[in-house]
């Protein structure tokens, strides 16, 4: 019996790059996946819920967490928590779901080294850092000193985008949409590697 089904894609970029916008516009082209909702101790914004964007809870329940061996991977962004429950990841890669990530550089060298072989990664950008601040400012979510500690780390961030898969430029929607559809197949082939070993017991059983 196959451990691993399933795969996993990740997305990470700047805050404000759009991995959000760009994976509303994706969900109905992507078969059989499952959107890992992350743990954050950062507050809601305005429209967000519980359980369908964020699980929302305190630093002390997050460390709680973190003691307990509940994350798969976690990390302090933008001066939040933010974690990835391990439990509904193993259960959907199991279900042999294309298991979708947003998460940030951190996040990705930690889920790299434990699963290597079934992640595929791409980074998200903005053609500037000018058009990132124009949309953060645009989404008119964040306090002007949020948004200058997001563009200051964005500047960090850019320099990882060398260890991800692939790497799309946000500037037309509609274009990188079609991008990230492309590597969401492509992250579904990758999961039928798995297949190997029982294909080839098949034929020689
Ligand atoms: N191609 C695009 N052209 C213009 N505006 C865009 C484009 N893609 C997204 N946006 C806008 O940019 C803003 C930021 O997008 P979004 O919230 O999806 O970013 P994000 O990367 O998910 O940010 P965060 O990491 O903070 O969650 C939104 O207001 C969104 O409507
Ligand atoms: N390492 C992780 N990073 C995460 C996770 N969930 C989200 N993120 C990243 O945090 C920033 C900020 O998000 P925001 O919603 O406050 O704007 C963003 O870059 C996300 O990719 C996670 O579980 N682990």
């Amino acid at each position: 019996m196959m451990e691993n089904k399933g795969a996993i894609l990740i997305l990470s970029g700047p805050s404000g790059c759009g991995k959000s916008t760009l994976l509303k516009n994706v969900y109905k082209e992507i078969d059989e996946y499952y959107f890992s909702i992350s743990t954050t101790t950062r507050e809601p914004r305005v429209g967000e819920k519980h359980g369908v964007d964020y699980l929302f809870t305190t630093r002390e329940e997050f460390q709680e967490d973190i003691k307990t061996g509940n994350f798969l991977e976690w990390a302090e962004v933008h001066g939040n928590y933010y974690g990835t429950s391990l439990k509904p990841i193993k259960k959907a890669l199991n279900e042999g779901k294309i298991v979708i990530f947003d998460i940030d550089v951190q996040g990705h060298d930690i889920v790299r080294k434990k699963m290597d072989k079934v992640v595929t990664s791409v980074f998200i950008t903005t053609p500037s850092l000018k058009d990132l601040e124009d949309r953060l400012t645009n989404r008119g979510t964040d306090s002007q000193e949020v948004i200058d500690r997001r563009i200051q780390n964005a500047k960090s961030e850019i320099r990882f985008f060398q260890k991800y898969d692939y790497f799309i430029i946000n500037d037309n929607l509609e274009k990188a949409s079609k991008e990230l559809i492309s590597i969401a197949n492509i992250a579904r082939v990758k999961s039928k590697l798995f297949d190997k070993d029982e294909t080839l017991n098949n034929w020689l059983s």
